[in-house]
């Protein structure tokens, strides 16, 4: 039987799009505004398509003005830009998210960095970035998914986790680094770990907050737990199963839940758990930008 509590990051992230719901209504009575979100995706990536979907979704649900530019894949750099600087001067759009990954012919931190940091909801901006590593905050738009993991484990352990090991299990720009800032503007000790890190499984065992964001389906197993620890699973793996002689595809994390439950005080699950909270992130973020 696990014993670790399963962290409802779907449920908490209907919590906040309720509360963003009427926030969005006092905003447009008294000042007139609607929050728009721009989502730009190019391709046809089908796991790419059902996230892009799932955000305009919720951003309809949360009142915004919400529009969505599909791409072909084939779309040059020059067109792409063109695209986001319409975007930059359209006083409807206070957020842009250009989906990624991007197809290879184009240039991602290029594209990335056109966005005006103002309208920057992924917090992907060198000007957000810098603002966050030197821990002006509340002047930076955090990126999502780490931002999302930093309210539940405010939930488990308060605000303050002075005193508290975290490990990060991934060093990507979107996700391990800035995790990394976060707790360490909440005084957690922070350790980010990677493919070339010795003793990994030492290394995981010493957190009080295991976060794992390595994409590599049930990497860590229940015997790289500390007993009683916080463990935030950021994977979302697609892998192909076979019940009953038929080949299905499944979504798993980076942990291997059931093991680790066994271990943990609480545990994030997948699906619903930071995938959902990441898109509320996207939905404050826009909020923040058009309140602003
Ligand atoms: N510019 C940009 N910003 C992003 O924030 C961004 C991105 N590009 N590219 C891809 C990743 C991934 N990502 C997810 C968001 C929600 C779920 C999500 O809602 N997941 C559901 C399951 C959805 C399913 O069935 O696939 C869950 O975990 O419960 C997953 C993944 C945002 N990303
Ligand atoms: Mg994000």
């Amino acid at each position: 039987m696990p014993t670790a509590e399963r962290i409802d990051g779907k449920a908490k992230a209907a919590e906040i799009a309720e509360s963003i719901r009427k926030d969005v209504a006092v905003l447009k009575n008294e000042r007139g505004i609607t929050p728009g979100l721009a989502v730009v995706i190019v391709g046809h990536d089908p796991a790419s398509q059902v996230y892009v979907r799932n955000k305009k979704r919720t951003a309809e649900s949360c009142g915004f003005h919400s529009v969505l530019h599909e791409l072909d894949a084939d779309t040059r750099q020059d067109e792409v830009l063109d695209l986001i600087a319409e975007l930059n001067n359209d006083p409807a759009v206070h957020g842009i998210l250009v989906q990624l990954p991007l197809p290879k012919h184009l240039d991602e931190q290029l594209v990335t960095q056109s966005i005006v940091p103002h309208k920057d909801v992924d917090g992907f901006h060198f000007e957000n970035i810098g603002r966050l590593t030197a821990g002006d905050i509340d002047n930076a738009f955090v990126p999502c998914t780490p931002a999302g993991c930093m309210l539940m484990i405010e939930d488990q352990l308060g605000r303050d986790l002075s005193g508290l090991n975290a490990v990060i299990v991934g060093r990507s720009n979107i996700v391990g680094k800035p995790m990394a800032a976060l707790l360490l503007a909440a005084n957690a000790t922070v350790t980010i770990c990677h493919s070339r890190t010795k003793e990994l499984p030492q290394v995981a065992r010493h957190a009080d907050i295991l976060v794992a964001a390595v994409g590599r389906p049930e990497m860590i197993r229940g015997d790289w737990v500390k007993p009683g620890a916080v463990v935030i699973d950021v994977g979302i793996n697609r892998i192909e199963v076979v019940t009953d002689g038929e080949k299905r595809h499944r979504l798993t994390g980076d942990v291997a839940y059931e093991e680790a439950a066994n271990v943990a005080a609480a545990i994030t699950p997948v699906p619903g758990g930071v995938g959902p909270m990441t898109i509320a992130m996207l939905m404050a973020n826009t909020l923040k930008s058009a309140s602003s």
